[in-house]
Order: C-alpha cells, then sequence, then structure tokens
C-alpha cells in the first residue's frame, strides 16, 4: 500500500495566541516561525489573524519578510475574514501570499452572526476568492463551526462543498470549533466528504473540549483528511488545540501508510520556547514535552529498565531529544539510586547503597525533593558514620515560642540504658545540648566544646531537600568536625551532634 503524505500546518501563532492572557511580540512571532519551519518542520504556519492590531501588522511584515529570502513565503498563512477586502489589503501590505478564509461552515453560524442566506454568503466568497486571485493571493478555506454544521446543517455543508467545487480554492479547512466531536463522528463525518470529494485537500481543525484533540485528529486522518492543524503545548482558545507533540508522535508510531515531515527531535526545543515567550507553563504531566514524562519514580520500574529494558516503550525520550531520568525519593530502589550514581560516575558497594537507599526513603517521606546533585553531600553524610552507634537519640521535643525560653526533653540511649531530661536555653539547640549536658553528667562526661556552627545549603545540590549543618567541637584533647545533612536545620544540627556523641564514647 502506497503510503500517503500529510501535511501539519502550525497555527500557535494564531489559535495558539488565542490561549486567555497570551500575547507574543513581533520579535518572539518571527523566532517561533523560523524554529517551526527550518527546525521542527512543519509544511505550513498560520501566524495571525488579519486585522487585529498594529503590532499584528508588524509581526506578520517581519515574517513575511524573512520567509521570502528564505523562499517559505507560500508556507506562511493568515486568517482573513469575508469583509470586501480589508483583509486581502491588510495582508498584502504586510507581505503575506496565502489567505486562510474564515466563512460559516453551519447555518446556526451563518445565520445568526453574520445574517445572511447561503446564497449571499457564497457570492461575497466567491467575489473575495477572484479578488484574491486577481492580487496574486492564494485561498485556503475555514468552514467555521463545520462539526456542529454535519451535526444541525448537513444539507448547507455540502451545498457549500458542492459551491466551493467550482472555486480556485488550494484547501477545504474542516473547524471542530468548539471541540465537540467524539472521534466516531470526526471518522464519519470526514469520510462522508472525502468519499464525495476525493481530489479536494482537506485540511482537519481539532479542539481539546473533551482531551480527544488528538484521538480525533488521527481519526480524521484514518477517514481521508489530507492535513492537521496543530499548535504546540496543544496552546489554543479555552482548551486548546491538539497538541503537536502527542499528535506527531501517535502518527508515527500508529499510522505505518502516512508519512510527515515533521522532525521529532525539535519537539522539546520548540515546546520550551513557546512555554518562555507564552508564559504558559508545560503541565509537568503533559505528553512528550512535560517535566515528569520520562521519569521512573517507581523503584521496581527502574528494577526493570536494567533488566532488558522491560519498562520501555517505543515511546523513547531520545526521540524527542530528551533522556530518561529516574526520581529519587520514597519510591526509590536500590536501582533509582544505581542508575543516578552511574551518571554522576559514581560506585558504592552493597551495604553502603543499601544505607544511602535508606537515607532517601526517609527524606522522601517527608515529601522532600531528593536530586541527582544531591547524592554525593547524601553519599557522605551516610558513610561518615565509621564508629560503632553506641549512642543513639531517640526522642525529642523542641519548643520555641515567644516570650517563654526555648526548652527541650530529650530521650537518648547510651551502650542500651535510656535516659530523658529536660533543659532550657537561648536558643532550640542550645536547650538541646543543655539536655545533653545534664544526661553525660551523670555519666560523668564532659561534653566537647561548640566552637563553631555553620548553616548551608550544599553546594551545587540545586533541590531544596538538604540543609547541611557543620559542627567544630573542642575537647581537652582534640578539636574535630562532624556534619549532618537533612531537610530541617535544627534536624541536620542534631544529626552532627549524635555523630560527636558517638566519637566520644567510642
Ligand atoms: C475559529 C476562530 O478561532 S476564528 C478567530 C478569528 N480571529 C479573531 O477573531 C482575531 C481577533 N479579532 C479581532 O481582533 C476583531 O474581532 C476583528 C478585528 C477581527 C474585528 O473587530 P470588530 O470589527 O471590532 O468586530 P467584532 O470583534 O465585534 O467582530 C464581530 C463582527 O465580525 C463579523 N464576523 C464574524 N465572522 C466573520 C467572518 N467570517 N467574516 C467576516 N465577518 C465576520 C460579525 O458578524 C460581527 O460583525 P457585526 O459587527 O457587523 O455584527
Amino acid at each position: 500500500m502506497s503510503k500517503k503524505h500529510i501535511e501539519i500546518m502550525d497555527t500557535t501563532l494564531r489559535d495558539g495566541e488565542q490561549t486567555s492572557g497570551v500575547s507574543f511580540s513581533a520579535s518572539e512571532k518571527l523566532t517561533i516561525a523560523k524554529l517551526l519551519l527550518e527546525e521542527l518542520k512543519v509544511d505550513r504556519i498560520e501566524i495571525a489573524s488579519a486585522r487585529v492590531s498594529e503590532g499584528e501588522f508588524q509581526a506578520v511584515k517581519n515574517i513575511t519578510h524573512w520567509a521570502k529570502e528564505s523562499n517559505y513565503l507560500n508556507k506562511v498563512e493568515v486568517l482573513t475574514f469575508v469583509d470586501n477586502g480589508v483583509s486581502i489589503n491588510w495582508m498584502i501590505e504586510a507581505g503575506a501570499k496565502v489567505q486562510n478564509l474564515l466563512t460559516k461552515g453551519s447555518l446556526n453560524h451563518l445565520t445568526y452572526q453574520l445574517k445572511k442566506t447561503p446564497n449571499q454568503h457564497f457570492a461575497d466568497i466567491k467575489e473575495n476568492i477572484s479578488l484574491a486571485q486577481s492580487k496574486g493571493i492564494e485561498t485556503n478555506i475555514y468552514l467555521e463551526d463545520w462539526s456542529n454544521g454535519m451535526r444541525n446543517s448537513k444539507e448547507y455543508v455540502f451545498e457549500f462543498l458542492e459551491f466551493l467545487a467550482s472555486q480556485p480554492v488550494k484547501r477545504v479547512m474542516l473547524p471542530d470549533t468548539l471541540g465537540v466531536l467524539t472521534p466516531s463522528e470526526s471518522f464519519e463525518f470526514i469520510k462522508e466528504i472525502k468519499d464525495k470529494y476525493p481530489n479536494t485537500h482537506f485540511d482537519f481543525h481539532t479542539h481539546n473540549d473533551y482531551d480527544l484533540g488528538v484521538s480525533n485528529a488521527i481519526e480524521g486522518i484514518k477517514a481521508g483528511a489530507d492535513g492537521l492543524h496543530l499548535t504546540i503545548n496543544g496552546m489554543g482558545e479555552r482548551a486548546g488545540n491538539a497538541p503537536m507533540a502527542s499528535t506527531i508522535a501517535v502518527i508515527n508510531d500508529y499510522l505505518p501508510n502516512v508519512t510527515i515531515n515533521a522532525n521529532e527531535k525539535a519537539l522539546y526545543t520548540v515546546s520550551k520556547l513557546v512555554e518562555n515567550f507564552s508564559g504558559v507553563l508545560i503541565p509537568a504531566n503533559k505528553p512528550i514535552v512535560g517535566a515528569n514524562v520520562f521519569t521512573q519514580t517507581a523503584g521496581i520500574h527502574a528494577d526493570g529498565d536494567n533488566k532488558n529494558n522491560l519498562y520501555f516503550s517505543d515511546l523513547m525520550p531520545e526521540r524527542f531529544g530528551r533522556k530518561r531520568q529516574y526520581a529519587l525519593g520514597k519510591s526509590s530502589g536500590k536501582a533509582n539510586i544505581q542508575k543516578n550514581l552511574q551518571e554522576l560516575g559514581l560506585q558504592l558497594n552493597d551495604d553502603a547503597l543499601k544505607k544511602v537507599t535508606q537515607r532517601i526513603i526517609e527524606l522522601g517521606d517527608k515529601k522532600q525533593v531528593v536530586t541527582k546533585e544531591d547524592l554525593p553531600y547524601i553519599i557522605s553524610d551516610v558513610l561518615d558514620r565509621t564508629y560503632e552507634e553506641k549512642v543513639t537519640v531517640n526522642n525529642y521535643v523542641l519548643t520555641h515560642s515567644k516570650g517563654l525560653k526555648p526548652s527541650t526533653t530529650v530521650s537518648i540511649t547510651i551502650e542500651g540504658e535510656m535516659f530523658e531530661e529536660h533543659a532550657q536555653g537561648d536558643g532550640q539547640f542550645d536547650a538541646f545540648m543543655n539536655a545533653l549536658r545534664k544526661i553525660f553528667k551523670k555519666k560523668k562526661m564532659i561534653l566537647p566544646a561548640l566552637i563553631d556552627y555553620a548553616v548551608r545549603i550544599p553546594p551545587g545540590s540545586n533541590s531544596d531537600a538538604l540543609c547541611e549543618t557543620i559542627i567544630t567541637w573542642k575537647s581537652d584533647t582534640k578539636e574535630f568536625k562532624t556534619r549532618g545533612l537533612d531537610s530541617d536545620q535544627t534536624v541536620s544540627a542534631i544529626i552532627a551532634t549524635e555523630k560527636m556523641l558517638n566519637i566520644i564514647t567510642n
């Protein structure tokens, strides 16, 4: 079976910009247009609606100027209105060559918005197309609200298509303007039309109001559509349009008899650029381009990746210029940690790996985000413990309140014997140390003096999970440092103190 080429028309700069609150500047539009055509290699781009504003006029002018020099002018399209040539003049002055003429694809819209009869509308359109032709402008035609037209005024839609068959129109564009179609209707409607007009090029334009934008687009292609309108990150009015990334991936993976020019590898870069320019953040779970979609979190999945890539699918991140990652947190297992260690070029023996895994799970339990960059600190914190653990801090309460002295109750075990003490201090940690001093007095031991106390976020660790406290102690015989690492500053100091207690009792 011969393969069919499907045109991809990107409308991020027109329909995508209709996302509430989004307005691209002229230079942003030019940058996005270049990336779309040169890197993502979509077949066509729709860059603006005519007449909108002076800024929009400038934006179109900049793009057409560049497109003319780069031989892309016939791929750059402007949405126009049936307005006695006002839109056509606007786009000609802005240097554009292809109009996407917005007409009414449902009787309802025609009757109530334009207040015209079908014959009046067709006559206006005929005049518009012929004016465009006389000025060297190519015409594609939108049948706005076509999906509802097919449901409620099918006779009108076919009358319209019959009229268009005699017109010099390059493409007929069928929008599901309100995103109301189901996948099966998308298939049926497009098939019905394509069967009747097999030689006409039909674009299908879907919206995501029911989250069916991609499914509908795919069914449209199966039914015979020749082109699709998509937007980067699914931007667009209301719930947006069918997103470029997932639609392309589905076409490539599930429609073997279809070819497209779009280059998957460029998707992520374009998506991030549009995210930055639009200010509309890509949801972390957005297929293909979201931050989390190539991150394995569960330990079992990371383990399976080590064993014959059991949790891989065709949707490999490298296709899209991305990399698989392994999250660190409470659902991590040894395999997640190993994968991250490999990336850092570190190796641990089984015992150390177990201890580090346990520590990451503890941190994860506190809802902390642990990153790959935190790992070296966690490792040195855990592996610091080269002594026999004779002292354990079991429990403590630290209080801090306005007008009252901070106080602590602490319970510790020293070589199997439990002690509990209460003390006040100048701060929470001071109170904690005073309680410890009381306990160790009972053991006839004097604790070393605290001579320096430094707190920092570990350098290079770019998560907010960790806080490192390094305490310098001085006893009669020596000066030494201990460090503690935790998400909480006081807890990290207590961990450093527990290490000191173990050093002096060993
Ligand atoms: C499917 C889509 O997403 S279509 C998106 C179309 N793009 C836009 O709307 C771009 C943003 N719009 C605008 O900047 C403005 O609306 C403009 C410049 C186009 C027009 O502005 P205004 O002249 O102020 O009119 P307004 O915004 O109220 O638009 C409604 C008018 O357009 C008419 N209209 C609606 N569809 C069409 C059409 N396809 N062709 C011609 N006129 C149309 C309406 O009948 C109405 O006319 P009326 O005032 O005589 O009743």
